[in-house]
């Protein structure tokens, strides 16, 4: 006689689905509402010291990420340097772009481009195959030695010649993209300044990383000369009045701003806007809030770094809501990666014979443009 396997789950409970780096995973979560984060879930850690001559203050920013890194995955950065008017002109500047007519959005589809460039329609994405297409549009582009401050004393653009083959191979920028952005002048100015200082941001915070993770403070200096640091400017429509009254399967239909996913490469550092929709699953299968904090960015661990540290630092799920306010919410995440031509295995300072390491070495670029890495959020 055939036996019948079936899923249960406790009342309040339910399964979800997700498409971990390392193949499918499913966690048990609660079905209750979301609530507020407390300080100690998401702490809002102050960097303003990061580049102090003084070691005993660098290390102090250390611990405390460290202690997030572990604990839950995310956490703010307040005083970080980077310019209010960069961020605002960049916010415009995405609002402007997408008040365009659509057909001179979808020029630059970024369906239509090789790589993960341009831009990207309302419900084009599914970050979570499980739940409803992401009921946002979007803009983003992918890495260029052209835009990074480390090249800013070369003549632009650089030839690709002049990079080491094997990392030339996984540039992966199309700058025609930017073409298509002319109608709103000064488009790429702002949004390529506000990707200039957020590549400073991630280089200042790798160093403060490494000393959390027992390294040389330079450790990730040489594995970031052409990094993975792709930007995204994500656009929220609002959902509209009329749902949540409406048919369940309309709802379902609007069902998540962006699906739940985890992130791709070692972390990302996120503009958001005061609306508000972005939750974190946290330990227990409970979702929290990473409500706005003004004058912050949120930082979250991504998953190859997690692989690095053996999972001791936190690559967590997270996912948008759909944006019930009147406004459009708007998000402008940096994902930041190590060079993708790089062998890397789990760090030495992660490993003990109690606790040997888990992962073999992978190369950056491989884990990034496997199959399953096209299809989720970098
Ligand atoms: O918009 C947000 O708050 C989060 C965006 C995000 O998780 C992503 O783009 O990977
Ligand atoms: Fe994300």
């Amino acid at each position: 006689m055939a036996t019948q396997t079936t899923t249960t789950t406790k009342p309040g409970r339910k399964i979800l689905k997700l498409d971990s780096s390392n193949g499918q995973a499913y966690r048990e979560i609660s079905t209750a509402a979301p609530r507020a984060a407390t300080a100690e879930e998401i702490p809002v850690i102050d960097i303003s010291k990061i580049t102090s001559p003084e070691l005993e203050d660098r290390m102090s920013i250390a611990l405390q990420i460290k202690s997030a890194a572990e604990n839950s995955g995310f956490f703010y950065i307040k005083n970080h340097g980077v310019e209010e008017q960069t961020i605002s002109n960049a916010k415009a500047a995405a609002i402007k772009f997408m008040a365009e007519p659509m057909e001179l959005k979808q020029k630059i589809a970024r369906n239509k481009q090789k790589y993960w460039n341009g831009y990207c329609g309302p419900e084009g994405s599914q970050a979570n195959k499980t739940e409803s297409k992401d009921y946002k549009e979007g803009f983003g582009w992918q890495y260029s030695p052209d835009f990074d401050p480390l090249y800013d004393h070369l003549p632009k653009p650089i030839p690709l010649s002049s990079i080491p083959a094997d990392i030339r191979e996984f540039i992966r920028a199309e700058h025609h993209i930017w073409d298509g952005t002319l109608t709103v002048p000064g488009f790429k100015e702002d949004a390529i300044a506000y990707y200039r200082s957020m590549i400073n941001l991630a280089r200042r915070l790798t160093k403060v990383f490494a000393l959390a993770l027992d390294l040389k403070e330079d450790y990730f200096d040489a594995l970031t000369t052409y990094p993975g640091a792709d930007l995204a400017f994500n656009y929220y429509n609002p959902v509209g009045p009329e749902v949540g009254g409406v048919s369940g399967d309309e709802v379902m239909s609007h069902e998540v701003g962006l699906g739940s996913h985890t992130d791709l490469q070692c972390f990302t550092i996120l503009w958001q806007d005061m609306i508000g929709g972005l939750l974190i699953l946290n330990r227990t299968g409970e979702w929290i809030k990473a409500t706005p904090i003004e004058g912050t960015f949120v930082v979250n661990i991504g998953d190859f770094l997690m692989r690095m540290t053996n999972d001791k630092w936190l690559s967590t799920v997270h996912r948008v809501e759909v944006n019930r306010s009147a406004e459009p919410r708007i998000s402008m995440p940096l994902f930041f990666g190590f060079n993708f031509n790089e062998v890397i295995g789990v760090l030495p300072s992660c490993v003990s014979e109690e606790n040997p390491a888990k992962y073999e070495p992978l190369r950056v670029g491989d884990w990034n443009y496997s199959g399953l890495a096209t299809e989720k959020t970098l």
